[in-house]
């Protein structure tokens, strides 16, 4: 909080006085204590082993009304513990919820569940018996963090959210703002050249064409209509007749010209044979060049027409879309997660390669405050001894379990039953990634990027561009190939001193 003087100076557990209280020693299933540490207070412990990526609390929220929390919540003692929740209100963490510490090198996440009303944590890494298990509160705090020098540096951001204690770590300190910040509104589009990363480019290579020899094209069957009265039957008949095929799915099926039109067969290699009682209605068949691809500037419709009328499609869908400051913002952050998350892989003897999932950024409100889900997960090759523990590998998997986990796996006796409406949405209704952003230090390999592709990933940033390997602009460009079905946006971070230490091999796969 840049300005706690309106409130009261509620004093927390950190004092000495307060150790004297006895706090229970074992709480959740799941083996984690409450134990007090000079200088924070109470805190969350592990009583055992814990692996990475185990829901370790599940707890139940108190909402507090946005006008409870400005008249009365802020100036209490509850101003420490609240997360904003969707829609304003503010939230109070029940059972340990509360009580996690901030670390800037967290060994728990958290998201907040609105359709159960709670909050639902998850150990990022395997934990040791006795360590403390903290989450990250976001990076502008109101207490000194007596960790502050341990781990990755505190960033520089300075501006008060204008909420409560807890409130930026509600999205994990991404992209919860106001609509200015410093010296920007965050609604200002950002020009091109001043965004963060470059654009991989996806879209395919025929909307440059500019002549009619880069016209890209492929043989096609068809004949000449010797009686117009027959073009009905005839379309009948080609569309029972098994010749047709979405290869020339954007090509017209006639070409008409001032004294002679023509039918569009098929793409297929052999003579197409016409039922006896249409040959009269067309010549023999046979072979031009046509179009391979829809036109998708008026330039390459021209050029096309002149093999065949050709459908006009330009992609509006790929066209790249306008930064805001706030989404700019919202990337920053992300980016500075998965570095930490890649530090700490290498730390723990794995390659320092990661990837996060963050909140996904709401373009129509600039923030990222309706949404709580995040998903973080780094290279498990070494530890796991398995080939496949790619780090995009792993957080899709995090991905699928979270959906897939029925309601009574939840560990904390405490925790609330599932809705029928949020069991849809976990069986896996939607793609894994749809409407989501990847941030990963190292470009996807091909297999991984094969797996973002199936997932539906919205959009790919990497720091690191793997020339030999990479699957997402390096080695290949797989969203760029002709024949896939989903197309993802690629941005390549511009890299920043001080990441030398995540380098690695050109031949790795990341
Ligand atoms: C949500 S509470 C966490 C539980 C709290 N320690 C307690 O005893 O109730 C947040 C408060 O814990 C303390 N705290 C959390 N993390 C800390 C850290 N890294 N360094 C110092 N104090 C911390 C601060 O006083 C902060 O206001």
């Amino acid at each position: 909080m840049s300005d706690p003087s309106p409130r009261a100076s509620p004093t927390i557990s950190a004092s000495p006085e307060a150790a004297a209280v006895t706090a229970p020693r074992i709480l959740s299933a799941t083996g984690c204590r409450i134990e007090y540490t000079e200088g924070k207070g109470r805190g969350v412990f592990a009583n055992c082993p814990v692996p990475a990526h185990a829901l370790i609390e599940v707890s139940p929220v108190l909402l507090l009304s946005a006008e409870e929390y400005e008249k009365h919540g802020k100036y209490t003692v509850l101003d420490h513990y609240t997360f904003t929740w969707r829609d304003g209100r503010m939230a109070i963490a029940l059972g340990l919820g509360s009580l996690f510490n901030h670390s800037q090198e967290p060994n728990v996440s958290f998201s907040l569940d609105p359709l159960t009303e709670s909050i639902r944590y998850t150990t990022t890494r395997s934990v040791l018996p006795d360590e403390e298990l903290c989450i990250f509160y976001g990076h502008k705090l109101w207490f000194k963090d007596i960790n502050a020098n341990e781990g990755v540096s505190e960033a520089t951001e300075d501006t008060d959210d204008g909420w409560g204690g807890l409130s930026v770590m509600a999205d994990n300190g991404i992209g919860l703002q106001r609509a200015t910040e410093g010296d920007h509104d965050l609604n200002e589009i950002v020009q091109e050249d001043s965004l963060p990363f470059l654009r991989v480019r996806i879209t395919p290579d025929e909307e440059e064409e500019e002549d009619l020899e880069s016209v890209r094209t492929v043989d096609a069957w068809v004949a000449d209509i010797m009686d117009n009265r027959h073009t009905t039957a005839l379309l009948k008949w080609l569309k029972a007749s098994g010749y047709e095929s979405p290869a020339l799915a954007h090509l017209k099926r006639i070409r008409k010209s001032r004294d002679q039109s023509t039918f569009l067969l098929t793409a297929s290699p052999n003579t197409p044979v016409l039922p006896t009682e249409l040959q009269g209605s067309l010549s023999t068949p046979y072979q031009i060049r046509v179009p391979k691809t829809a036109a998708l500037t008026p330039t390459s419709l021209q050029l096309k027409a002149t093999f065949w009328p050709t459908v006009f499609a330009p992609r509006r869908k790929h066209e790249p879309e306008v930064w805001s400051q706030a989404k700019m913002r919202w990337a920053s952050s992300a980016i500075r997660r998965v570095i930490a998350e890649a530090r700490h892989a290498m730390q723990n003897g794995n390659l320092p390669i990661a990837a996060y999932v963050p909140p996904p950024f709401d373009v129509k409100h600039g923030t990222t405050a309706g949404a709580s889900l995040h998903f973080v997960a780094h290279d498990l090759r070494i530890s796991a001894a398995h080939p496949l523990r790619h780090p995009v590998l792993n957080v899709i998997q995090q991905i699928s379990d979270y959906r897939s986990e029925p309601a009574t796996t939840a560990v904390n006796p405490g925790s609330a039953e599932l809705s029928a409406a949020e069991d849809a949405v976990r069986n896996g209704k939607n793609y894994l990634l749809t409407s989501l952003t990847l941030f990963t230090t190292h470009e996807p390999c091909i297999m991984c990027s094969m797996a973002l592709l199936h997932s539906r990933v919205k959009e790919v940033f990497y720091i690191f561009p793997m020339t030999l390997t990479g699957g997402c602009g390096g080695a290949a460009c797989l969203p760029k190939l002709p024949a896939v079905n989903h197309r993802f946006t690629i941005g390549r971070w511009k890299e920043e001193p001080g990441l030398e230490d995540l380098r690695v091999g050109d031949d790795v796969d990341a």
